[in-house]
């Protein structure tokens, strides 16, 4: 396939050396101010940042080119690039998170979430680590986790960050050099603690998905989500 990469960062870098080795070609790699014709790739790959992502997906959308976005922070966008996509007869798959082990992850918490609504004894807590360079908090998997929460378990409608409030997940979000992306649900009581934590030794495991979700995405039509690509869920 020739792949567009939309952001040659961290991850823009990370998901060339995985699609070379999968037998891809790069075709573009933009970056800022970059002058490119998208239309020169069979798939785009967006990991850029939060407030250029959704003009990226449209100009993919806009020109039949389906498209994989991976950048977090620009969720308030997220419904009208379904709608373009809906308009445009697109492919489209957005994840805060590529990675299997998060993937697998994000089930457990649902069905812990679903154990744990009738507990009235347990009260959750969200932690996320990342890396200093980091654009957004709380981290688009955070986000992802506590909208688990929130969908199974009665007590939790809303999330809030470095704060409490009733009837919100509380997350904390905290920034240390060099780290990839460690979440932590936690169900604390007066008794014990129930802890489950995803750590990302580095970002081969986000780059390997992104690739492996554009490989599926080629020829589809429609908005998906990486439950589609991994059959989970
Ligand atoms: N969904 C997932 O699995 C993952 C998502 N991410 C997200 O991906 C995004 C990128 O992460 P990193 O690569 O670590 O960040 P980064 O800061 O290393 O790379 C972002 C790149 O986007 C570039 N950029 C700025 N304007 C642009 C434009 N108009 N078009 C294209 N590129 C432009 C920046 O110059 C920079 O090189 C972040 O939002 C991050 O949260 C990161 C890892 C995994
Ligand atoms: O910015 C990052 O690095 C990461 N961002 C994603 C997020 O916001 O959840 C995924 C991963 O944790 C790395």
């Amino acid at each position: 396939m020739n792949i567009a990469l939309l952001g040659y960062g961290k991850m823009g870098k990370a998901i060339e050396q995985i699609a070379l080795k999968r037998g891809h070609t790069i075709v573009i790699k933009a970056d800022i101010d970059s002058v490119y014709n998208i239309k020169d790739a069979d798939v785009a790959i967006d990991f850029s940042i939060p407030s250029v992502a959704f003009s990226n997906i449209s100009t993919c959308l806009n020109n039949g080119v389906p498209v994989v976005s991976g950048t977090t922070g620009w969720l308030q966008d997220y419904d009208k690039a379904v709608a373009l996509c809906h308009e445009k007869k697109g492919g489209f798959i957005s994840a805060s998170n590529f990675s299997l082990g998060v993937n697998i992850f994000f089930e457990l918490n649902k069905n812990l979430a679903k154990m744990m609504s009738t507990l009235k004894q347990y009260h959750v807590d969200l932690e996320e680590i990342h890396h200093t360079q980091k654009l957004d908090a709380p981290s688009g998997t955070a986000i992802s986790l506590a909208n688990g929460i929130i969908e199974n378990h009665p007590d939790y409608d809303k999330w809030i960050l470095d704060s409490k409030a009733d009837n919100a997940v509380p997350i904390v979000a905290k920034r240390i050099e060099n780290v990839p992306g460690t979440h932590t649900v936690r169900y604390e009581s007066d008794i014990d603690f129930i802890e489950m934590k995803h750590h990302a030794h580095n970002r081969e495991g986000f780059a390997l998905g992104a690739v492996i979700a554009a490989e599926w995405l080629v020829g589809k039509t429609g908005v998906f989500t990486m439950n589609d690509v991994l059959n989970i869920g």
